[in-house]
């Protein structure tokens, strides 16, 4: 790890005391002798939220980023802390346009002035991973420019390798550490900005997404120019819309509202579901509105570097999910969560029902307008943590776009009810799952892999037969072997009761007074607890 960063780093976190926001459960005894001299130390008169935004602002733009990152894990983070961290700024200064032009020239191989008709040297827009400048191309097209700044990638490792120590250290050291899955959240990071740094990938992004709505009154995607594109420069057609967030322009024009909020919903549910590849960064900076149609709003969107999908196992899994949970079918949901393996065969299915009733019962009282979906799906998956389901990062990516989507839907029409669009649509695609048209295309889509296996498939019957009779003798051995094992337990178990009885009765002897001291009632559950202990 550099040394100076480091130093940065630490001199950051006691500076804002950012040890105090570490659970303090229990904490081992020698890092309680090592962090006691932090007690001396002044804290800041901030909440713990604003502490932790100004030193990630302290940090620089890798770690801003992290933070705006875990502003959308409302399952991991307390809401205090992702309320401030939802406040971020991501100022970065531009970097010179001298450098900007010479990074053109240097992926495009040629000048800028043949390049384009014009370049506007100052920026639209500068970021933390790229800047954006305003360009015509030689046949008069308006275009924009997007250039990632010079080394970032460089300091986006060396941040990322910072970044995966301290985490390593928070699940080691930090009692309770497990449960905020440091090393997944930052693996989960690493996967997002990673993504960024390829403007070719970004572009292949938006060109996907495109065609998936092209033709569609729902969103427009602005056109890659290609011949202009490489891992460092990416060219695309200038849009003119609106802001989402500009909530003053879109009424001036008499937008839709509702309709306009209801066809973000529909948006999230036709990616995930119909075209499986989702636009995983839909925070309200990258989402633009169309200013034809304002009573058929039309959404545009920039910014493809993150995209997602699902298996279709997940799919389908997630599709029954969300239509059991809506109809408080829990027993479903903890059924399905085993079927699909998101949790182990063996999660105890009762207990676990229990625990996703007691947290979707609240949120469900109140009437559907005002459920937040993305909270019910975040207190789903939160629950289904506590019975050991492994992060999932393509769900993880879903629910923060969600979360997104939903969010930026309440602020146009506040009376949004997500689930009245989200209905329909899941119980029409769970129906066309099985239509024969939809068969059919499988037959199609598969027929020509299948037909090519079909000569082989004796072939293969015989070999896994004959592998079958090949293994017999080490199936049995292993057999033998548990059996073996199982004998030399059950003993070891006795073994051990006998000693405990033996420890119990000797302690009992010695002295009686001890035994008649204890109350009936402790007497039975001590034996209990003992039984429970020692079963095999
Ligand atoms: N096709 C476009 N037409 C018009 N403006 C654009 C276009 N693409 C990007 N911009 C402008 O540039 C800004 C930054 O673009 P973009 O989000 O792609 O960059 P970024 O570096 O990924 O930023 P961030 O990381 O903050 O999301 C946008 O908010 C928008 O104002």
């Amino acid at each position: 790890m550099p040394a100076g960063r480091s130093l940065t780093i630490a001199r950051v976190f006691l500076r804002y005391r950012l040890d105090t926001l570490l659970p303090s459960a229990e904490r081992p005894l020698w890092i309680r002798l090592l962090w006691s001299p932090l007690r001396l130390l002044p804290q800041p008169k901030l909440s713990r939220g604003a502490r932790l935004r100004r030193a990630l602002e302290e940090l620089g733009p890798i770690f801003v980023k992290f933070g705006q990152l875990l502003s959308t894990r409302p399952d991991l983070l307390p809401p205090d802390v992702v309320e401030e961290l939802n406040h971020l700024q991501d100022n970065v200064a531009p970097f010179p346009s001298d450098q900007c032009t010479a990074r053109i020239e240097a992926a495009l191989e040629a000048p800028i002035d043949t390049l384009f008709a014009q370049f506007d040297r100052t920026p639209l827009a500068s970021a933390s991973v790229a800047q954006v400048h305003g360009a015509v191309l030689p046949d008069g097209e308006s275009v924009v420019v997007k250039v990632l700044r010079p080394g970032i990638d460089k300091v986006i490792q060396q941040d990322l390798r910072l970044l995966a120590v301290i985490a390593r250290w928070i699940r080691r050291y930090v009692p309770d550490g497990r449960r905020l899955r440091p090393v997944e959240v930052v693996e989960d990071y690493r996967h997002t900005i990673e993504g960024e740094l390829d403007l070719v990938r970004e572009a292949a992004n938006a060109t996907e997404l495109k065609r998936n709505f092209s033709g569609s009154p729902l969103l427009y995607v602005p056109e890659v120019h290609w011949d202009y594109t490489r891992e460092t420069v990416m060219v695309m057609e200038r849009i003119d819309g609106i802001p989402v967030t500009d909530l003053e322009q879109l009424r001036a024009q008499n937008t839709n509202m509702q309709l306009l909020a209801e066809r973000g919903v529909e948006i999230f549910f036709k990616q995930v579901f119909e075209h499986n590849f989702f636009h995983a960064d839909m925070h309200p900076g990258n989402i633009f509105v169309s200013r034809q149609h304002p009573e058929r709003p039309k959404y545009i969107a920039i910014d493809t570097a993150i995209v997602g999908s699902l298996s279709r196992e997940d799919q389908y899994y997630l599709a029954r999910n969300l239509l059991a949970m809506f109809r408080r079918d829990y027993r479903m949901v903890a059924e399905l969560h085993v079927q699909s393996g998101w949790v182990r065969a063996d999660t105890p299915i009762n207990t676990f029902e229990a625990a996703i009733r007691a947290v979707c019962e609240p949120i469900f009282e109140k009437p559907l307008g005002e459920i937040s979906f993305a909270r019910v799906l975040i207190s789903l998956f939160q629950t289904a943590r506590r019975f050991d389901m492994a992060v999932q990062p393509q769900l993880v990516l879903l629910q923060k776009t969600l979360l997104n989507i939903e969010g930026l839907g309440r602020q146009l029409y506040p009376e949004l009810d997500l689930w009245k669009t989200a209905h329909p649509f899941l119980e029409r695609w769970m129906r066309d799952r099985i239509h024969p048209r939809t068969i059919l295309g499988e037959i199609k889509r598969y027929g020509p892999e299948w037909l090519e296996k079909f000569p082989q498939l004796p072939q293969m019957v015989y070999s896994a037969l004959d592998q079958s009779r090949e293994m017999a003798p080490q199936l049995q051995a292993i057999g033998s072997a548990l059996e073996s094992t199982n004998r030399r337990g059950r003993s070891r178990y006795l073994r051990r009761a006998a000693a405990v009885l033996l420890a119990v009765g000797a302690a009992a002897v010695a002295a009686p007074q001890w035994l008649a001291a204890l109350p009936p009632a402790g007497i039975a559950m001590a034996v209990a607890a003992l039984v429970l202990v020692l079963w095999p």
